[in-house]
C-alpha cells in the first residue's frame, strides 16, 4: 500500500475511539494518518483519517496501536485535544465492559447515560489548571441526542443479533486489576449497570472541550459477582472477537446515520458551543492568569483570549 499523507486538509468532525479489541477500523477508505502534537503530548496512537460515504472520519486507538497503554496511562488529554485540533466535535467511544446486571448479557451493547467515578485521582483529569480555572457541568456525562441516534441504529440491527440497552450507569474503576467480589456487589447495590476502566477522564475532557461524547459499551463478561466464571482478559477478548461482526455492523450503521445532512448540526456539536468558553472568559481574572494555563486553553479554543502577542504579559 502506498504511504499515506501525514496531513489532512479540511476539518474532520466525527471520531471513533476504539478500545480493547477495536484497535483498527477496517473496511473504510484510508486517506491520511496524522499525529498532532498538543500541549499534553501526542495522542495514544497516530489518528487514521478514513473516508466513509465521502465524509472523513477519524479513528484513534485508546490504548495505543499495540495496546501498550494501561487504562491509567492513556493520555486522554492529548487524545481529546488532538481530535479537537483536527476539527472533531463528535466522539463515539467504544468500550469493553463487565456487566453488573443479569439482563445485560455478554455480547449485549449498552448506550450509557450515567457514570460513577471510581478512579483514584492518579489520572490527569482536566484541561483547566496552571493559571486558568474552569468548572463545567457534568450532571449528564453523555450526549442524549447522540445516544438516541446510536440506540436507534442498534435496534435496527436486532435481526442481526444486536441486543441494545438504551440506558445504563457505567462504573469507571481505576484498575488495571479487576474488582473484588465485595466491590462488584457494592457497585450493583449502587445501581451500576456495567463496569470499565476507560470512561473517565475521557468523558470529562470531551465535555470541557465542548464536544459531543457518547460511549458505546459492549459487555464481555459478568465481572465477578455472578455465579458463572470470574472475569479474565481471555474472556473479554474472546467475547470481543466472537462479536466483532456485530460491533462492526453497529459502527457502520452509526457512521451511515451521522454522515446524513440532517445530523450536521448535531455532529458539529452546536449545542455545546460556548458552554465552556463563556465560563472560561470570566472565571479567572486577567491579573491572575498564568501563561501555561492560557496557552493550553488557546490550543483548544484558538483566539479565545485574543491574539498571541497579548498573551505574553501574564504570570509565568
Ligand atoms: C482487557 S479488560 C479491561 C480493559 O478493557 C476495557 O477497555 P476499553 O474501555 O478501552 O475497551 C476496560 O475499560 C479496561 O481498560
Ligand atoms: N469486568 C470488568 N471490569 C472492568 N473493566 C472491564 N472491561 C471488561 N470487563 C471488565
Amino acid at each position: 500500500m502506498p504511504e499515506l499523507p501525514t496531513h489532512f486538509h479540511g476539518p474532520v468532525r466525527i471520531a471513533v475511539i476504539g478500545g480493547t479489541g477495536l484497535q483498527k477500523l477496517e473496511g473504510y477508505h484510508p486517506v491520511a494518518i496524522v499525529n498532532p502534537l498538543t500541549p499534553w503530548g501526542h495522542p495514544s496512537a497516530p489518528i487514521h483519517i478514513l473516508k466513509h460515504n465521502d465524509v472523513p472520519i477519524a479513528f484513534l486507538s485508546r490504548h495505543g496501536q499495540y495496546h501498550q497503554y494501561a487504562p491509567h496511562e492513556v493520555n486522554s488529554r492529548a487524545n481529546i485535544a488532538a481530535l479537537r485540533s483536527i476539527g472533531v466535535r463528535t466522539v463515539i467511544a467504544f468500550s469493553a465492559v463487565g456487566s453488573l446486571q443479569e439482563e445485560i448479557r455478554p455480547r449485549d451493547f449498552v448506550v450509557p447515560d450515567q457514570i460513577i467515578d471510581r478512579t483514584k485521582g492518579v489520572r490527569p483529569f482536566t484541561f483547566f489548571e496552571k493559571g486558568l480555572v474552569g468548572h463545567v457541568g457534568f450532571a449528564d456525562p453523555f450526549d442524549s441526542k447522540m445516544a438516541k441516534v446510536v440506540s436507534e441504529c442498534g435496534h435496527a440491527l436486532a435481526g442481526d443479533g444486536v441486543r441494545m440497552h438504551d440506558k445504563g450507569t457505567v462504573v469507571c474503576m481505576e484498575g488495571p486489576q479487576f474488582s473484588t467480589r465485595a466491590e462488584s456487589n457494592l457497585y450493583r447495590s449502587w445501581g451500576g449497570s456495567v463496569i470499565n476502566m476507560s470512561a473517565l477522564p475521557e468523558a470529562k475532557l470531551a465535555r470541557e472541550a465542548e464536544m459531543v461524547y457518547q460511549m458505546i459499551c459492549m459487555a464481555t463478561d459478568y465481572d465477578c459477582w455472578h455465579s458463572t466464571e470470574d472475569v479474565d482478559v481471555a474472556m473479554v477478548i474472546g467475547h470481543m472477537e466472537a462479536n466483532s461482526g456485530n460491533a462492526k455492523r453497529l459502527v457502520r450503521a452509526v457512521l451511515d446515520e451521522l454522515c446524513k445532512e440532517e445530523h450536521a448540526e448535531l455532529v458539529r456539536g452546536k449545542h455545546w458551543e460556548g458552554q465552556t468558553t463563556g465560563m472560561l472568559q470570566f472565571m479567572t481574572k486577567k491579573e491572575g492568569r498564568g501563561v501555561v494555563g492560557v496557552n493550553n486553553v488557546e490550543f483548544l479554543f484558538p483566539g479565545l483570549f485574543g491574539p498571541p502577542e497579548k498573551l505574553g504579559s501574564m504570570n509565568e
